[in-house]
């Protein structure tokens, strides 16, 4: 355990989780820790225990995880385990349960998904040694935030570790950091961009500090439960103050990434992110039980670098997770066809966190149209089968990486090297030259994991079976007299049997007795002096021999020895490899990166799409546009062909009011504009004939009614709040989809409000709006805004259904709805519809009679201007130019006398 730094002790004892924070102080047994009648063993185990009292002590007792007292009702209740008990201690049962620790990975997960951690308390002193309980020591804490056992990981997204500081000011600063990444995030926002943030990052834990205002700790503690990418819980997590300090954040930066100044990452003056930083890096560390020898990139996350693409349009758009919360079919689960987790990752991000800048999506596409003509199938056959050396390098770094997964790194190391080969000549396009200058393994690497390990090692050292024959000349020799042995016993049996004249007389083993000579009971007047009595059975008597006791004491010291001889090599394995983290990162990333883009080359051949271009005009143009999640859907229900639409939305036509039937069409052709843009803008190829996209700083949707329960917001509330959301916030460079604004409120606010909204987004915003709406009266809207235009979905009366849906999109108006058609193919009863129909020809009438003209998208008269406050009039009638210094006093005098009254700051 050479290298670590960090005393796991004096940081567990400052460990908390807020939501145990609230409980009131619960009676501990460790408050009996002073009573010597106590077991040795349970005094042990309250002494880490004391360390670690609000996180679960996994106790290692042989095969078992064992959970005391509080603990072991906790977990009894949340893995539904038995509860029972380990004997006396103190006078009082001993409460327990335990898990085996074959299937604690199994467990494990259960507990980190309801958001609780775990502390792994390992046996670490010499069993025939010890004197009393064998040292135990807590080797690393499993955290939501900090996962990274491939057991409890999802291979296709990361698990997030954040921590937030509240700057003196309005704003904070935040880090963030995927342990298996091994990149530190900063970035600093207001207080109220918080939300929006995790809601980006979904994080596993968010780190908070033990001194902050009320306000901030209740803005902090309103993000628990939001969900992870792992399928758990955000689970806020209460440090102490002292490790929010700006100073020591940077020093701990500094000291990752082994530099002098912050400058070169554009990180230094973030004080407030620093300070998080800090407390983030000692968590982390303190979860590991070491440093992280593989953090050593840092990126600053800059709101106006990628576009934004706020919760409300990761959901709407259906990114990675569907309306109704599972993983597919979405447009990543379309999109990803990637051989590894780690391109899957790579390429999970380029869609969630597209940059404004085109000089990656440009680089990728060029990669790309490479790729489609070149080997692309050659390379992913090589992909296929690769490790995931991002994780295990990781591993490795934190000491966790197991043969196998050390195995498959030589294997894959390999096949990098192929890749590489495979790449130099397409040399011409420089991201793939990039790529395969990355590609190349570090020398001396997989070389040394091959002479070092078994082909086919067993799944944990302490089995033994890891290391190599041929590598360690020690081992050899302790192997030897192993294999040897079955030679030398075969031998003696053959030679008892020769002395003592009995045929069936047979030399055997087994754990509990070791070696023994084995006569049947009517033998047994044949057995020598020499023979001493080790175990009687019913039908027969086991002994053992001089000679016998010799060879069993050299070969179990021999088998005892060389597996210890192996863990001690496989740790000086692991010491070599840390001086290969570096590169072997930089190669992680350049595999996931090749993987994901061979997924895009595959897609887009696949799915006939086309390579988009960019323009520095504001603007969407796509023709023969289809919605790919869509158009997959049909074709794999043989339901028909997916109807291509064109697009223009430029200066002269910024604003697309939709209309037309329900069924029709209008939210597909929204959600088709905006993925094509997001594709292209990740650089993707495009589910269309040709795309050209100007500039692109947002993509907002409002799109859907949801009740929003959990956090008590009505249909409309949310509605309304999302709708907000995007006045605020749209710029002419943004895209904006809303589709049917209003229609969960009564038809009058409804239209006006629409009509209201309509206006801002044209006039104010200046944004590329698709409007889509079932008020007719929106139809006049484009006669008054010159940028907007009329657009339909076609439908046709007639037909077995009664209706037809042609979806295609077509210049001007809907002439009609077809709302009660839709209701009648939806199968509403015959009689509902035929009075939904009567009711509607009277309702027509009755409004034709009435229709008055309302200019629904007139700007309202000016506000009159609100009467200035007392304080300002009086401010504003004194001519400082005029008053002596006797009069200002008394003036003064005067206003703070009126602040007062008033109610007004001093
Ligand atoms: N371009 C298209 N080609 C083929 N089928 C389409 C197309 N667009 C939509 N569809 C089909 O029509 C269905 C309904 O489309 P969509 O939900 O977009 O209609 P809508 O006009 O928004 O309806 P509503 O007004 O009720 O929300 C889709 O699920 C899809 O099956």
């Amino acid at each position: 355990m050479e290298g670590q730094s960090v005393c796991l002790h004096a940081w567990g004892d400052r460990l908390q989780s807020s939501a145990l924070s609230q409980c009131p102080p619960a009676p501990t047994v460790t408050d009996s820790l002073a009573t010597p009648a106590h077991t040795p063993m349970m005094q042990q185990y309250l002494a880490l225990k004391a360390g670690h009292p609000h996180t679960l002590l996994f106790y290692r007792m042989g095969d078992f995880y064992e959970l005391f007292y509080e603990d072991a009702e906790k977990a009894a209740r949340l893995l539904d385990i038995t509860l029972t008990q380990r004997g006396q201690s103190a006078g009082k049962p001993v409460v327990m349960a335990g898990v085996p620790f074959h299937s604690v990975d199994t467990y494990l997960g259960r507990l980190i998904k309801l958001g609780e951690s775990v502390a792994i308390c390992e046996q670490v002193g010499d069993v025939a040694t010890a004197k009393g309980p064998v040292e135990r020591q807590v080797v690393r804490v499993v955290t939501p935030g900090t996962l990274t056992d491939a057991e409890l990981l999802s291979d296709k997204s990361e698990a997030l570790l954040m921590a937030v500081h509240a700057g003196a000011r309005t704003g904070c600063g935040l880090a963030w950091l995927s342990l298996t990444q091994g990149i530190v995030f900063l970035a600093q926002c207001a207080s109220d961009e918080l939300a929006d943030w995790v809601a980006r990052l979904a994080p596993g834990e968010l780190l908070y500090s033990a001194e902050t205002t009320p306000a901030f700790e209740q803005r902090v503690m309103a993000l628990a439960g939001a969900p992870t990418p792992q399928g758990g819980k955000l689970v806020t997590v209460l440090r102490p103050a002292w490790a929010f300090d700006a100073a020591l954040g940077e020093r701990k930066l500094l000291d990752q990434l082994q530099a002098a100044s912050l400058a070169a990452w554009g990180a230094d003056g973030l004080a407030d992110a620093h300070a998080a930083a800090g407390a983030l890096l000692a968590y982390a560390e303190h979860t590991q039980g070491r440093a992280l020898a593989h953090v050593r990139s840092l990126q600053v996350a800059r709101f106006d670098e990628r576009i934004d693409l706020p919760p409300s349009t990761r959901r709407n758009l259906e990114l990675v997770q569907t309306l109704r919360g599972e993983s597919s079919p979405t447009l990543f689960s379309l999109l990803d066809t990637c051989a590894s987790g780690m391109g899957s990752r790579a390429l999970r991000q380029w869609l969630l966190e597209p940059k404004r800048d085109r000089a990656e999506a440009r680089e990728r596409l060029g990669a790309i149209a490479t790729l489609r003509s070149g080997p692309w199938q050659r390379l992913r056959e090589r992909l296929k089968g690769c490790s995931d050396v991002e994780r295990i390098t990781a591993r490795i770094a934190l000491r966790q990486a197991k043969p196998r997964e050390l195995v498959g790194l030589g294997q894959t190391l390999g096949r990098a090297g192929e890749l590489a080969a495979a790449l130099a000549p397409l040399g011409s396009d420089a991201l793939l030259a990039r790529l395969a200058t990355e590609l190349q393994p570090p020398a001396g690497c997989a070389e040394l994991l091959q002479r070092a390990l078994l082909a086919e090692p067993s799944a944990l050292v302490r089995d033994g079976g890891v290391i190599a024959d041929g590598f360690d000349a020690e081992l050899d020799e302790l192997r030897g007299i192993q294999h040897n042995s079955d030679a030398f016993l075969i031998e003696l049996e053959a030679r008892e049997r020769a002395r003592t004249g009995i045929a069936n007389l047979r030399v055997q083993f087994n754990k509990v007795h070791g070696f023994y000579i084995e006569v049947t009971q009517g033998q047994l007047d044949r057995v020598p002096d020499d023979y001493k009595r080790r175990q009687t059975l019913k039908n027969a008597e086991r002994f053992i021999t001089p000679e016998l006791k010799a060879f069993e004491d050299k070969a179990l010291s021999a088998q005892e020895r060389s597996l210890a001889r192996e863990k001690w090599l496989y740790e000086g394995l692991l010491d070599t490899l840390q001086g290969f983290i570096d590169p072997l990162t930089l190669l992680a990333r350049a595999l996931a990166a090749l993987d994901a883009l061979c997924a895009l080359t595959e897609r887009s051949l696949t799915l006939n799409w086309c390579a988009p271009s960019f323009t520095s005009e504001p603007g969407i143009e796509i023709r023969g546009g289809r919605h790919p999640v869509v158009e997959a859907r049909l074709a794999e229900t043989g339901a028909g062909a997916f109807i291509p639409n064109d697009t223009v939305l430029g200066p002269k036509a910024r604003m697309q009011v939709i209309t037309g039937p329900n069924m029709g069409g209008k939210s597909t052709y929204m959600r088709q504009v905006a993925v094509i843009a997001l594709l292209a803008s990740m650089g993707s190829h495009v589910p269309a004939q040709a795309c050209r996209l100007g500039p692109l700083d947002a993509i907002h949707t409002r799109i859907g009614a949801a009740d929003d329960l959990a956090n008590a917001q009505s249909t409309f509330m949310v509605e309304m709040t999302e709708a907000a959301q995007i006045l605020h916030t749209a710029t002419p460079n943004s895209l904006v989809l809303m589709d049917e604004i209003g229609r969960g409120t009564s038809t009058f606010d409804g239209l006006a409000l629409a009509g209201g909204i309509a206006a801002h987004l044209h006039d104010k915003a200046r944004c590329f709006t698709l409007f889509a709406t079932h008020y007719f009266e929106l139809t006049e809207f484009p006669a008054t805004h010159h940028a907007a235009v009329n657009v339909h979905v076609s439908a046709a009366e007639g037909g077995s259904k009664g209706i037809v849906f042609l979806h295609q999109i077509e210049p001007g108006p809907a002439s009609r709805s077809y709302g009660i058609q839709v209701a009648r193919l939806a199968g509403v009863p015959a009689p509902v519809v035929q009075h939904a129909r009567h009711a509607l020809a009277a309702l027509e009438a009755h409004s034709a009679e009435q229709q008055t003209q309302v200019d629904l998208f007139a700007p309202p008269p000016p506000a009159e201007a609100p009467e200035p406050h007392p304080l300002v009039a009086a401010m504003a009638a004194i001519d400082p130019d005029a008053l002596s210094p006797r009069d200002a006093l008394d003036q003064l005098y005067q206003l703070k006398k009126l602040a007062t009254q008033t109610g007004a700051p001093t």
